[in-house]
């Protein structure tokens, strides 16, 4: 009996196949030998840093860039620059242009926040700002709330993929607002959709998963745990789990209740 449990095994983000569907950030670690053993034992595709730090330069940031990200690359891990700190579209811009010199990618996560009190995203600034960055050539991931119409306008700035938050960076609340993250994924069936930011435990994660999201990013909840690694593996597991229930086909809740086992014809009496 074959006993794997095997999901589509990839996805795709700007033309580039990713075999994990998870995408971890790399701020706020204990030490950078954490950072690594986590980012290993969660099999994240995709690994987020920001520009900002990297600029301040601690020496954990350092080691990331020169000793933690070279094995990683080797092996097929993407690195996604993000403008984290921005405030506006003109800023985010600017780190971009640096951040594609410094990193050597085209691809870059974009957040301008709007709101210092929930980290909110600032949509006016953001599709501003992905206009712009898709006319100078990157492959924009936009930080977005779940607001479908602000999604499209994303789309029509050229914006090829979403991430829509689940609450705000570093809540750990979960998906919020899951009527409007079900809404996305209806109305933009073709679209690559990762939940970005606010999940707290890998039930949230395989949730978003279970939604049909393509993946999943986040930092927090990994890089704060007791144990971090142990934690990134627990992540990794729950990516699996959920994505595998989507294509299995979840089961829809029903308001009233259906007997598991159907009661048809004489009863049969045994003894
Ligand atoms: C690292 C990064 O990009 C964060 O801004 C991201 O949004 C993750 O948020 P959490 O820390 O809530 O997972």
């Amino acid at each position: 009996m074959d006993t794997s449990a095997s999901t589509t095994p990839t996805w795709t983000a700007y033309g580039e196949t990713l075999t994990s569907r998870l995408m971890l950030g790399t701020a706020g670690y204990p030490s950078p030998t954490v950072l690594r053993q986590a980012l290993d034992a969660s099999g994240a595709g995709v690994v987020t840093v920001g520009l900002r730090r990297m600029v301040a330069g601690d020496g954990g940031d350092n080691a990331f860039l020169n000793e933690l990200l070279p094995p990683l690359r080797a092996r097929g891990v993407r690195l996604l620059p993000n403008t984290a700190g921005c405030r506006s579209a003109r800023e985010a811009v600017a780190l971009a242009h640096m951040a594609r010199e410094l990193m050597d990618t085209h691809w870059i996560k974009l957040e301008v926040v709007g709101d210092e009190h929930t980290l909110q995203p600032d949509p006016w600034g953001t599709v501003e700002a992905a206009a712009e960055l898709v006319k100078a050539g990157f492959a924009v991931f936009p930080y977005c709330t779940d607001d479908l119409v602000t999604c499209q306008r994303l789309l029509d700035a050229g914006c090829e993929l979403l991430m829509p938050w689940g609450a705000p960076i570093g809540s750990g609340q979960g998906l919020l607002n899951p009527w409007a993250l079900r809404t996305l994924r209806a109305r933009l069936p073709q679209v690559p959709l990762v939940v970005d930011a606010g999940i707290g435990a890998p039930s949230h994660a395989a949730l978003a998963m279970e939604l049909g999201f393509d993946a999943v990013l986040l930092n927090s909840a990994v890089a704060h745990a007791r144990d971090p690694v142990a934690m990134a593996r627990a992540f990794g597991d729950a990516v699996r789990a959920g994505r595998l229930a989507f294509e299995a086909g979840v089961m829809a809740p029903q308001d009233m209740a259906i007997a598991s086992t159907p009661v048809s014809g004489r009863p049969m009496l045994l003894g």
